[in-house]
């Protein structure tokens, strides 16, 4: 049930996953380019309404010094022209005791008084040299006020139109929204929306027409801050737009590797079953044959069994070793086919010798594969039956690595079996770097082979002595025979002697040979001829260590 439940929930998450991914990747999408939007709106307005106030203080020192506040006619002309010239500027004046006393307009008789009461203007936006000069906001006419102070009471002033400041946003089509304040108590000065031209200084209108959007940009432009909105809704519309755009880059990127990934397996599939039908076609061809690599007692230096190896000789491609096709048998399941035949096979060309020589043994590999199959063992047993052969003859090795992989209830009950057909067990490969090798105890071993690899790093390297006593230590803590692989050179056998050893195996006692051959070593390496000088293996010294 629980499978069931874990199952569904990780097909729900295989799907989820991708569909989330898309989402969100959308969603950023979308976020980035309204984001992108508002900082270029954001910069193209601040530079404008910086440049226009920047110019118009210039102007308005220009009048100051031309005109020193009287109303001259080169004043008069000055202010007509900046007022005709200069579409920012609506009105430029001068002004004695808060009147206005000549304009761009002309002189004035009497005088116009600018404002009744402080109240009527927003002051202190901008300070100018002198420093009290200063710009206001002119709540009757919208207008921004820029003044400057020449003497006690006398001072010139330029009226700007506040929609020149912000001739950026037209032409755009953003649903934008700026604002203009001033900076010391936040009043909104003026105000610019998407398709309208007015300009206002209503704060509760412009909240209802943005309400706390999430996409604001403030900028500070002197002591003024200009602020610009845009339309939450313009997310939502990018989103929109955004799906497929991500739907069709997330597609692509995923399907390149996953188009790739499908023609490695198609190709490794295509070669699985080609390799797989050869292998079938190999088995009833007769194309594979046997070596045996002999066995020795480490004590007495006899030969004491072997391990069959099994080889392809390819029509074509000549000797194949197992290394090459045993990973794909075992992929395909031809591996149990075809370790029958080597157990019928060894049992046609072996079982003379294994019933003369009750004290050997022969040595073959399996893997969790065969335990799988039912009938394995049995047919193994019932071939066995049918040469005469004891199956305590016979060590089935499986790898360490096999074994902790698949160390479930089904192998244990396979090995039992196994076990109780009579069978040996043997660990292969012992010490290749599982940390988990505890849990072999609990499978019950007759031969432990360490492997080749530890022999060479105990031999060749510096410290690998100690890696090698330590995985001997661990191995003979099972209590079962120990047997050491890969024993190639003299100096391995040196390195060997003295340690608690119950066999050995490797090319310098003799490389893997076809049975006619390996009985003839046997022969030559067995009690009581050991200590003969026949001893002629691979290498003559085995003579003098055995001795
Ligand atoms: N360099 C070196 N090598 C040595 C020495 N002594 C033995 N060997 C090699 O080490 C391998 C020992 O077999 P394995 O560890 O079971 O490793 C075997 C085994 O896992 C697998 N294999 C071989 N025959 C069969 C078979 O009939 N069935 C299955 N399932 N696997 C097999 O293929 C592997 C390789 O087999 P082989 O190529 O025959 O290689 C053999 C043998 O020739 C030595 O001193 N130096």
């Amino acid at each position: 049930m629980s499978f069931l439940v874990n199952r569904w929930l990780m097909r729900t998450l295989w799907l989820l996953l991708p569909c989330l991914l898309w989402l969100g990747t959308s969603a950023m999408l979308a976020d980035g380019w309204v984001k992108l939007q508002l900082g270029a709106l954001h910069q193209r307005l601040g530079e404008h309404i910086q440049t226009t106030l920047d110019e118009s203080e210039s102007l308005l020192q220009l009048l100051a010094d031309k005109s020193q506040g009287h109303c001259s006619t080169e004043t008069l002309s000055l202010m007509r022209s900046l007022a005709y010239d200069y579409e920012e500027i609506r009105e430029a004046a001068v002004l004695r005791q808060n009147s206005i006393v000549c304009s761009s307009w002309g002189r004035h008789h009497p005088a116009i008084p600018v404002a009744t009461s402080a109240s009527e203007y927003h002051a202190g936006s901008r300070q100018f040299a002198p420093l009290y000069g200063s710009a206001f906001s002119d709540l009757k006419n919208y207008s921004l006020i820029m003044g400057l102070g020449l003497a006690e009471g006398v001072g010139v002033n330029l009226l700007l139109v506040p929609e020149a400041l912000f001739t950026p946003l037209q032409g755009t089509d953003l649903p934008y929204r700026a604002r203009l304040s001033l900076s010391h108590d936040g009043q909104p000065l003026a105000e610019a929306g998407y398709g309208e031209s007015l300009l206002m200084f209503d704060t509760p209108l412009l909240r209802r027409a943005f309400p706390e959007g999430p996409y604001v940009d403030q900028q500070q432009i002197g002591p003024l801050q200009l602020q610009i909105y845009l339309d939450a809704m313009l997310f939502w519309r990018s989103w929109l737009w955004a799906l497929p755009l991500t739907a069709g880059v997330l597609l692509l990127l995923g399907a390149v590797p996953y188009l790739l990934w499908r023609r490695v397996k198609q190709g490794r599939c295509h070669l699985s079953h080609a390799v797989s039908h050869e292998l079938a076609r190999a088995i009833r061809r007769h194309e594979f044959f046997i070596q045996y690599l002999p066995t020795m007692n480490h004590e007495t230096g006899e030969c004491i069994g072997a391990e069959a190896l099994i080889r392809w000789r390819h029509p074509r491609q000549g000797i194949i070793m197992p290394d090459l096709f045993i990973p794909i048998a075992e992929r395909t399941g031809m591996i149990v086919p075809m370790t029958q035949w080597l157990i019928e096979q060894l049992a046609v060309e072996m079982g003379g010798w294994l019933r003369a020589h009750p004290e050997c043994y022969l040595s073959l590999n399996v893997s969790s594969a065969h335990f799988e199959s039912k009938l394995f063992l049995r047919r193994a047993v019932q071939t066995l039956q049918r040469h005469g052969i004891a199956p305590d003859q016979i060590t089935l090795e499986i790898t360490e690595r096999d074994l902790l992989d698949k160390s479930d209830e089904s192998t244990r009950k396979a090995l039992q079996l196994a076990n109780q057909y009579g069978f040996k067990l043997a660990i292969d490969d012992f010490g290749t770097g599982y940390n988990n090798l505890a849990r072999l105890y609990e499978f019950g071993f007759e031969l432990i082979k360490i492997d080749r690899s530890l022999v060479r790093t105990a031999v060749d390297k510096q410290g690998g002595d100690r890696v090698f006593d330590a995985v001997l230590t661990v191995a003979n803590g099972y209590g079962a025979p120990v047997l050491v692989e890969g024993v190639e050179q003299i100096t391995d056998v040196a390195f060997l002697a003295t340690r608690s050893i119950h066999s050995l195996q490797g090319w310098y006692f003799s490389r893997p040979v076809g049975a006619a051959d390996f009985q003839q070593f046997h022969g030559r390496h067995s009690s009581p001829d050991v200590t003969t000088t026949e001893q002629t293996a691979d290498d003559p010294q085995l003579v003098t260590l055995y001795s």
